[in-house]
């Protein structure tokens, strides 16, 4: 596997904190694969994308990003492969309509008009959003907005997508369209995901899962690794995903297979164990 980010022994302490925000932090993350990292408030998360995004300049250690040492000369260079989708859609809104939105990051790179049209139209079909094009971007839901978000994203054509809490304020619904459609995108894009979130239940697409602890890397596994943790979770202040509290309560009256079952498999055992009463 190919490495697209690779962080090493990074370090980083706020002007005036007494305590360091990243600690000794090492991390590799492939092309194409979608990593979330997990962590409690204050665990960390936000230095490390402003690390990684160049906003801050870390104290000592390294950022390499598709093969380039991060520094003041090339972090310019490095920034136009990330993209960032944060928390709440309603601030990252500048058009008046939707496709006057998905313009100005291609405005930004000085893109001609014409080729402007054409990766407006392509980058809001990726996201089904073709119909909202002449819509104000306020009139939409809370889900609508975010699938414009990443369409301003995507048509900057990044390598790198992170989505910084992004689903957070979305309804279920909102967010497992976010999600499965992020999840869509990576395969056919080509597009390296990390999705940063308090929220365990918000890694289940995701293919690995890093827990942030107190600036340091404390687990790193496949989502199921990390679920089976189970109420050890509460040690890095996280909440045990709901199916996994729930099998362990039902593992003490009926068989259930080992590991962690995703809400499609607990209701497939729990059909299973029904029929059979
Ligand atoms: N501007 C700042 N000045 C001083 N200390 C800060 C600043 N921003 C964050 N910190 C501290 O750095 C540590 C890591 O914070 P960070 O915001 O990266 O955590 P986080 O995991 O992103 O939390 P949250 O989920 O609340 O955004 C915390 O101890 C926090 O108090």
């Amino acid at each position: 596997m190919e490495k697209i980010i690779s962080i090493k022994d990074l370090n980083y302490t706020y002007p005036e904190a007494k305590r360091s925000a990243i600690k000794n932090l090492s991390l590799d993350i492939y092309k194409n694969e979608w990593l979330s990292i997990v962590g409690k408030n204050g665990s960390g998360k936000s230095t490390l994308t402003k690390l990684i995004d160049g906003l801050i300049e870390a104290d000592s250690g390294t950022i390499e990003i598709d093969g380039q040492i991060i520094d003041e000369k090339s972090i310019w260079d490095a920034r136009t492969k990330i993209g960032i989708i944060f928390q709440n859609p309603d601030h990252q809104f500048v058009g008046a309509t939707v496709e006057d939105d998905v313009a100005f990051g291609l405005e930004n790179q000085g893109m001609p008009r014409e080729e402007m049209v054409k990766a407006i139209d392509e980058a809001l079909a990726l996201v089904k959003m073709s119909d909202f094009k002449k819509r104000d971007p306020q009139s939409l839901s809370g889900g609508q907005k975010q699938r414009v978000a990443i369409a301003g994203v995507l048509a900057t054509k990044p390598q790198i997508v992170i989505m910084d809490e992004s689903t957070s304020m979305l309804d279920p619904d909102g967010r497992r369209t976010v999600l499965n459609l992020v999840k869509q995108l990576r395969s056919q894009q080509d597009l390296t995901i990390i999705s940063i979130t308090h929220d365990i239940e918000e890694t289940e697409l995701s293919q690995r899962i890093v827990v942030l602890n107190d600036g340091q890397i404390v687990r790193d596994g496949k989502p199921e690794d990390i679920y089976n943790l189970g109420s050890d979770l509460e040690k890095f202040g996280l909440e045990e995903p709901f199916t996994s509290e729930l099998v362990s309560t039902l593992r003490d009256t009926v068989k259930l297979p080992k590991g962690y079952l995703n809400e499609e498999e607990l209701k497939e055992q729990l059909w299973k164990l029904f029929s059979n009463m």
